[in-house]
């Protein structure tokens, strides 16, 4: 058995900042042990944001900058991977891999007809090259590819890592991100795999809704604080309901391509945004999550861990609490970090790529088969 330390960087559909990770764990082939997760979250620099979001809608933005932000991008993650390993005191000897999600651009789950043929597709830039250069430590990025070109949708990929989680927990365990997405991983039995998908929206729209009623003074709702002065409107909630992407059948994955401006352009257009509309569209998250486990996961979960930022905003977490017919913990209460998971994440499946060990979940992204996920970038 050895103990081993790596890293996970992510930055995540909010676009709001870096998370690094380090993970301690115990590898004895059959089993994997983590015993410990320090991380740290680094602001992303703002004219790296406003091009990032500009990005989202292609054509304000040229390919010539889609090259340097990947660059930029490669030399942030490397940078919030050092500043990490200075507060932990840690040398690039004293750790196994980085593994880099990157930032998602765009994502296309459904099989798509373009050029006379199909495909799928989903990038993430942040180059790996340049993180393995700057750290001295071998990284692996790029990891939704191989899922897809296994005939999965890329998404979601954390249920590599909850499967270990889930055996301390028990089955009949959900755990919930939510992130600027939700999405959700249910192990209804021991044995069985689970089932995972993208619930909707998680802070996509209540983020967009906060920037634009404060005039960009704030980026989100802190605390619940705008939506708890405002009403649910129960008309608009329901028409939002509506929305196509919440009876679809999983697996399936969704993005800012579907609750980003697209949804504020269908939805939002003729709307007045104030605190009634922070609070619906709060709502409205925890609807979606509500109607997903209905729909989808086949029965009640016994328990609810919620992580990723929405476990910050109360008004979710209460409505939650109320909707759900179990206990829904925060996931510190069951012993996870709600801001670390999904760096965790990438950090094991990074490990498991340098020693050619598959690491995705067919029945979470509805590949034909367990691949190798992750391009790998030597020191
Ligand atoms: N104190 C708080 N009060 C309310 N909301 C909060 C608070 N802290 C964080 N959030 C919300 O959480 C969001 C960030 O969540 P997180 O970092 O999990 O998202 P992400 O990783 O970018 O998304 P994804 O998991 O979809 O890739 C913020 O944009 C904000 O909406
Ligand atoms: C394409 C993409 O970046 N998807 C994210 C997004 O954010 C949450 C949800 O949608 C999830 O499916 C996924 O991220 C996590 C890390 C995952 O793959 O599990």
């Amino acid at each position: 058995m050895k103990r081993t330390k790596a890293i996970g960087l992510m930055s995540g559909t909010s676009v709001d900042s870096i998370d690094a990770a380090v993970i301690s764990f115990d590898d004895n082939d059959a089993k994997i042990a983590i015993k410990d997760v320090k991380g740290i979250n680094v602001c992303l620099p703002d004219p790296v944001k406003k091009k990032i979001f500009a990005l989202f809608e292609a054509p304000r933005c040229s390919l010539r900058e889609l090259i340097l932000l990947h660059s930029i991008m490669g030399e942030l993650f490397a940078e919030a991977a050092l500043l990490l390993m200075k507060k932990e005191g840690l040398r690039c000897e004293d750790v196994a891999v980085i593994g880099s999600h990157g930032q998602t651009l765009y994502h296309i789950a459904e099989k798509t007809e373009f050029c006379g043929k199909t495909a799928r597709g989903s990038l993430q830039i942040g180059d790996g090259s340049i993180i393995a250069r700057r750290t001295g430590i071998t990284t692996v990025s790029d990891f939704r590819s191989a899922d897809i070109a296994a005939g999965g949708t890329g998404a979601p990929l954390v249920p590599f890592l909850e499967r270990i989680m889930v055996e301390r927990l028990g089955s009949g365990t959900a755990f919930q991100n939510i992130g600027g997405i939700g999405n959700v991983t249910f192990f209804g039995d021991a044995t069985a795999d689970p089932v995972a998908f993208d619930t909707g929206p998680g802070n996509m729209i209540i983020d967009r809704l906060v920037h634009e009623f404060t005039k960009g003074a704030w980026s989100y709702d802190r605390d619940g604080s705008l939506g708890r002065k405002g009403n649910i409107d129960e008309t608009i909630l329901q028409e939002w309901m509506a929305h196509p992407y919440l009876e679809k059948k999983p697996p399936k994955s969704t993005g800012r391509e579907e609750f980003g401006s697209s949804f504020f352009d269908i939805f939002l257009k003729k709307l007045t945004i104030n605190e009634d509309l922070i609070r619906t569209a709060e709502e409205f998250t925890v609807r979606s999550i509500v109607h997903a486990y209905s729909a989808h996961l086949g029965r009640n979960p016994d328990r609810v861990v919620v992580t990723g930022g929405g476990v910050h905003n109360p008004l979710i977490m209460e409505s939650l609490r109320k909707h759900l017919q179990c206990p829904v913990l925060k996931g510190e209460e069951a012993g996870i970090s709600s801001d670390y998971k999904e760096a965790e994440a990438f950090a094991l499946m990074a490990y498991f790529a340098i020693n050619g060990k598959t690491n995705n979940i067919p029945s979470a992204t509805g590949a034909a088969c367990p691949v190798v996920m992750g391009k790998i970038s030597q020191a």
